[in-house]
């Protein structure tokens, strides 16, 4: 069962991005502006040689690499490693960035702040960064199932590179970007040029942005678009029958894959780590504007009060087992009867984590919203689930 937490853990942000898109750009930036903060940076260059942690600008921030294993053993070993041994020195840093291989699936990462009790103790997944290159991300949609998971995954994307690219062939990518994710926060970008309180500290995902402005977003929404306006499901209703590619415990990598230490805290399973779609993702649409992904579907749901947390937990531990394998990211602000405060829910897959956050204003509306981001949604039975949590 989740439970409430205590606000002061460390903030982390998941810096994931294809390669070359503008990664490192971003990091030295974060590091270099007159912040005043410390940032502990982890750098996992997977199947790279090392060099990125040379290129990182100096100065007092401590570089960590990970370069071995495969992503998800690397995470569940190297990556929570490093991680507890920040943790033992904390107070000597303000945040943790870690930025992920351009080929890695941002899942397993974002995962292990929830799944390990230790890491989740004191450290929270504040939001997935990623940067995508403006000229080449229509062509990586087509041809790399990573670079469509890190935008479907992302909380933040910056289009980056827009100096190479005509604003018509802008607001194309940006299309083709909503029609993935429609809920992260798109800035354009030339030389990851961006407000480092746009990309650090977002308070998990900036839910309430994304909940603020989607039905305006649903509104403006034009050919490129056709989302409906029911409640903002994006849904294709195609049902392609197409392949999954779980990796159950073992991956084939010959690593112990499972993490159960046996607390209440998360409702862990077996990891059903998609790392990848092996290109059965992409669908001729016949040359029509309809940048929608028919294996990447998104649905928000909102009950317009509390909800009674005795009926959402039991709830979202059981869809975590029976769907969590089709939620790529599921999110969600929740007023639980009798309590003051938000709780805040994510999950990845079948990975659940959630606090009680700040409390309710005054002036704000009680209420209570999720949303789903994956593949093959049942928007009816999602809604009827939700609706059932009612208080
Ligand atoms: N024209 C242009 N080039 C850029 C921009 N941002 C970054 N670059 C360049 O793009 C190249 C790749 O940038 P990096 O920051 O190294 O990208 P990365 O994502 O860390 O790359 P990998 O580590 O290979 O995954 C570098 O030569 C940058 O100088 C931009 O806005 N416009």
């Amino acid at each position: 069962m989740l439970d409430a937490a205590k606000d002061d853990k460390t903030p982390v942000t998941v810096l994931t991005g294809y390669l070359g898109a503008g990664k490192t750009t971003l990091l030295n930036r974060i590091l270099s502006e007159p912040h005043g903060k410390k940032y502990a940076v982890i750098v996992n260059e997977f199947g790279e040689i090392g060099i990125d942690n040379d290129l990182v600008v100096g100065a007092d921030e401590e570089v960590f690499e990970m370069n071995n294993g495969c992503i998800c053993c690397t995470v569940r070993g190297d990556l929570i490693r490093i991680l507890e041994g920040l943790m033992r020195r904390k107070g000597q840093f303000d945040a943790i960035i870690v930025e992920t291989t351009g080929l890695a699936d941002p899942a397993p990462v974002a995962q292990t702040f929830f799944i390990d009790e230790e890491v989740g103790r004191k450290a929270r997944l504040d939001a997935v960064v990623t940067v995508a290159d403006a000229k080449w991300l229509t062509e990586r949609l087509k041809d790399a199932p990573e670079a469509k998971n890190q935008i479907a995954f992302a909380d933040v994307i910056l289009l980056n590179k827009t100096d190479l690219v005509s604003e018509h062939d802008l607001e194309e990518v940006e299309a083709r970007i909503r029609g993935l994710n429609p809920y992260a926060r798109v800035i354009r970008t030339q030389k990851c040029d961006v407000a480092l309180d746009a990309v650090l500290d977002k308070g998990a995902f900036d839910l309430d942005r994304i909940l603020a402005i989607e039905p305006a977003f649903l509104e403006a929404d034009d050919h490129h678009h056709h989302h409906g306006h029911d409640h903002g499901h994006h849904h294709h209703g195609h049902d392609h029958g197409h392949e999954h590619h779980e990796h159950g415990p073992d991956c084939g990598c010959g690593h112990d894959h499972h993490h159960d230490h046996g607390h209440d805290h998360h409702a862990h399973e077996k990891p059903g780590f998609e790392h990848k779609d092996h290109g059965h993702g992409e669908h001729s649409h016949g040359g029509l504007k309809t940048y929608h992904d028919e294996t990447m579907q998104s649905v928000a749901l909102e009950i317009p009060g509390d909800v009674d947390p005795n009926k959402f937990m039991p709830w979202v531990n059981e869809l975590a087992q029976t769907d969590g394998a089709n939620f790529l990211r599921w999110k969600g602000i929740l007023a639980f009867k009798d309590e003051p405060r938000r709780f805040v829910f994510q999950g990845v897959h079948m990975i659940l984590d959630g606090d009680l956050q700040r409390e309710w204003k005054t002036d704000e509306r009680r209420r209570s919203k999720m949303v789903f981001i994956g593949k093959e949604l049942d928007e009816a039975k999602l809604r009827k689930g939700f609706e059932a949590c009612a208080a």
